[in-house]
């Protein structure tokens, strides 16, 4: 690794990036408080080892990307998060993910409630098959009895914070599936909000979707990030430089490189993020 690189003058940001701390950080540093520490992680799918010792913070209401190449580990190191591998036998995790001090790694967790505070939504769009109304409605229903005029406005609220109320609220007894791409992919945000997670987990969320369906995803980030700590794996580098307050870089199931996005795409420290951020390899 060349760590002693001085001049980073021919460094290219890519085209749309945020410029250097282009307002995205309104607080300092000091009053970022780590909401999930990650510590030591390692993961296996049976005798692979895909985690190797990874240690990072991930901080209260802000935006944490993922960034590296295909087979990294960046998926893995997310759905670590929520522990979404124990649906499966053989993937194991070693070490600690403490959420606000806590190890969710230890045995006796409560599963269902951690998914709830940690949600995740993925690459595809997965509405169920159900109306929209009842797509948001589902999973509150699996953690609170709310009347249903509480339903009625926790089902609006969530709408209205994907941006989604006015294009749905004639029709919101139609078929979710019934919804454009981009459309679906805001109905699964909402309807991880609305069971009020503390943190959301996004996988390449916009890989599916058209230009503007992306540009709508990435202001709803931005939005989101007063309220919720983000998380998301992004093979688009514009989109991290775009969404994203922290990135880290994988490599190899290790952590390349982590920094703020603006140190990482206008002055990394390692060769190989320098090499990876302006495309030379990825
Ligand atoms: N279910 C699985 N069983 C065995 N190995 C797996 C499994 N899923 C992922 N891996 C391996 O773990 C490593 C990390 O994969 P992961 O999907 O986390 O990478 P990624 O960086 O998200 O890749 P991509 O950008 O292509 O989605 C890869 O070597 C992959 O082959």
């Amino acid at each position: 690794m060349d760590t002693s690189m001085k001049d980073r003058s021919n460094i290219q940001l890519p085209s749309t990036a945020v410029p250097p701390d282009g307002g995205k950080h309104p607080r300092g540093m000091a009053d970022l408080k780590e909401k999930i520490s990650v510590r030591d992680l390692c993961f296996y799918y049976g005798e692979s080892m895909a985690l190797k010792h990874i240690s990072l913070p991930i901080y209260e209401k802000t935006v944490t990307a993922f960034i590296g190449p295909s087979g990294c580990g960046k998926s893995t190191l997310l759905r670590t998060l929520n522990r979404m591998y124990d649906l499966y036998p053989k993937q194991r995790a070693s070490g600690e993910v403490l959420l606000d001090g806590h190890n969710i790694l230890a045995g006796g967790q409560d599963l269902n409630l951690l998914r709830a505070r940690i949600g995740m939504v993925f690459q595809k769009p997965t509405p169920f098959p159900m109306s929209i109304y009842e797509n948001i409605a589902f999973g509150i229903r699996l953690y609170e009895k709310i009347s249903r005029a509480e339903m009625d406005e926790r089902v609006e609220d969530a709408l209205k914070r994907t941006a989604l109320w006015d294009e749905v609220k004639d029709k919101l007894h139609s078929s979710g599936m019934s919804l454009s791409g981009g459309q679906q992919q805001r109905l699964c945000i909402a309807r991880t909000i609305a069971v009020r997670p503390q943190v959301i987990l996004l996988d390449e969320p916009t890989s599916a979707l058209d230009p503007i369906s992306t540009a709508k995803i990435e202001e709803l980030i931005y939005q989101l990030k007063a309220d919720y700590t983000i998380v998301i794996v992004t093979h688009n580098m514009q989109q991290a430089a775009r969404v994203a307050d922290f990135t880290a870089f994988m490599y190899l199931g290790e952590l390349g490189e982590y920094g703020s996005t603006d140190q990482i795409f206008t002055k990394p420290k390692e060769k190989r993020t320098e090499d990876y951020i302006t495309g030379r390899f990825g």
